[in-house]
């Protein structure tokens, strides 16, 4: 298995050197050569692994043999042991046509942690096996940065810098990040969006002497082993709910914001996973929706929501199905990211609108409707969601048709977005993980969104 970048300007790589790399060096995004098909029969026997046994089966499609068996299995291993459920993500059946995959079981409480615990494991493997000091830059809407700096605290060989969006972030994200005391972490809280903080990083990935000099590494999705990462839950949740012979069509209603979430879904169908639909699920930040529906990929104006951690207007993994939904061609892809920077848009024929609408539908959940759909689901199945998955049930309610099966994901715990919750009049118990964290000191640095002052920031820490 070979990776190449979406812009056609890097050599083949390996696996680790991909995941080393993160963004490719010429600006693009990581992807794997061909994507391998698992047969129908693969498929029937997988239904008896269970999840960790799953995750070695589909990495072992990806990795070549670059790191041995064995101790995939051990770094598999510990990763998953702290999940509060050996199921990792279960799945809760709501009704006939709607199950929940639960995403929310692991340290910090939301999704990011299936990929990101394992990413810590991986760093860490890596930096001893090479001997080299490993600089974790990253940028968060609020889950990332928590989950990322979960898996890698106090880890020798490896420094963490998270930047989050100033008071963009719910307070328990917030808490979640920055109570954290072990040296090798650094919070800034940069006076800005998560767009504008998502700039920064990708602009310090572009400059590939910072980036040498320092080794920086991805922790976001713009690293292809979180996309691939998110591709075992797919699999687990359909496995889980198919028990039988048959192999149905199935939808997936994923709550979306940099894309990189559902663009594994896509993957995962490439390989072979029956899906029918692809729902993409966000909030009033509708840019994805609004290009399913238009062809039109435009960034528009930002709103703070009840989802904060959907709150992007620029999707990273967009490049990624760009490549593939243009017949994996990287001029044209090129062309395509050029237009976005100089233009401020892309816009697709009519032709190519139709092949995107084949592989996904969308939906943008106004705030009014997250709220109603959060009451609702209490009422009607005494099942507390959190807002993003409210938005994603939303969407579901919205694309899914009569007859059809949809597993929407729970993408966090609704004890991350309290804020929300209160404004539908739920008063809700912390979980003591969640809860002890009010009774922490914080550290951060509150700075400006400019990169100058973030690398300075940067730098001293790097010599600490
Ligand atoms: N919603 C994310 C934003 C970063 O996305 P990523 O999947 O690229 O890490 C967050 O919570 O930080």
């Amino acid at each position: 298995m070979q990776y190449i970048s979406t812009r056609g300007r890097v050599e083949a790589k390996g696996f680790i050197d991909t995941v080393l790399m993160g963004l490719a060096d010429d600006g693009g995004l990581m992807v794997p050569a061909e994507i391998p098909v698992v047969a129908e029969a693969t498929l029937q026997k997988w239904k008896t692994l269970s999840y960790e046994e799953l995750f070695l089966e589909i990495f072992s499609l990806y990795i070549n043999d670059e790191i041995p068996i064995e101790e995939l299995r051990q770094l598999v291993s510990r990763s998953y042991s702290s999940f509060r459920t050996p199921e990792v993500t279960p799945v809760h059946q709501l009704n006939d046509s709607l199950y929940i995959l639960e995403l929310f079981h692991g340290p910090t409480f939301a999704f990011k942690d299936v990929a990101l615990q394992f990413m810590g494991e991986f760093y860490s493997y890596i930096s001893k096996k090479q001997n080299k000091i490993i600089h974790i830059l990253g940028a968060t809407s609020g889950d990332t940065g928590a989950a990322a700096i979960q898996g890698v605290r106090g880890k020798e060989g490896i420094k963490i810098c998270i930047l989050h969006p100033h008071q963009k972030v719910s307070k328990v994200q917030e808490l979640q990040m920055t109570t954290v005391d072990d040296e090798n972490v650094l919070n800034l809280s940069v006076k800005g969006n998560f767009d504008d903080c998502q700039r920064v990083i990708k602009e310090l990935f572009a400059d590939l002497d910072f980036k040498g000099k320092y080794h920086l590494r991805a922790i976001n999705s713009i690293n292809f082993v979180r996309i691939l990462a998110q591709t075992v839950y797919y699999f687990y949740a359909y496995l889980q709910i198919n028990k039988g012979d048959q192999l149905p069509k199935i939808n997936f209603c994923v709550p979306s914001g940099n894309f990189g979430n559902i663009f594994s879904g896509y993957l995962a169908k490439r390989m072979g996973l029956p899906v029918n639909k692809l729902i993409i699920a966000t909030n009033e930040n509708n840019i994805l929706e609004r290009f399913v529906k238009t062809g039109e990929y435009k960034p528009g104006e930002f709103k703070s929501t009840h989802s904060p951690s959907m709150d992007i207007q620029v999707a990273s993994n967009f490049e990624r199905y760009l490549y593939y939904f243009l017949g994996e061609d990287t001029a044209k892809v090129s062309a395509y990211m050029q237009d976005l920077q100089q233009n401020g848009k892309i816009t697709v024929s009519q032709e190519d609108l139709a092949k995107v609408q084949q592989d996904f539908a969308a939906y943008g959940a106004s705030n009014e409707q997250c709220l109603e759909v959060i009451e609702e689901y209490k009422k009607t199945y005494d099942y507390l969601l959190d807002p993003h998955t409210a938005c994603g049930i939303a969407a579901c309610k919205a694309q899914a048709s009569e007859g059809e099966v949809t597993v929407t994901f729970a993408t966090a715990h609704p004890a991350k977005f309290d804020e929300a919750i209160r404004l539908v009049g739920i008063t809700q118990q912390f979980p003591p993980q969640i809860e002890h964290l009010f009774t922490l000191p914080q550290h951060q640095k509150v700075v400006e969104h400019d990169k100058a002052e973030i690398v300075r920031e940067l730098e001293a820490f790097y010599k600490l």
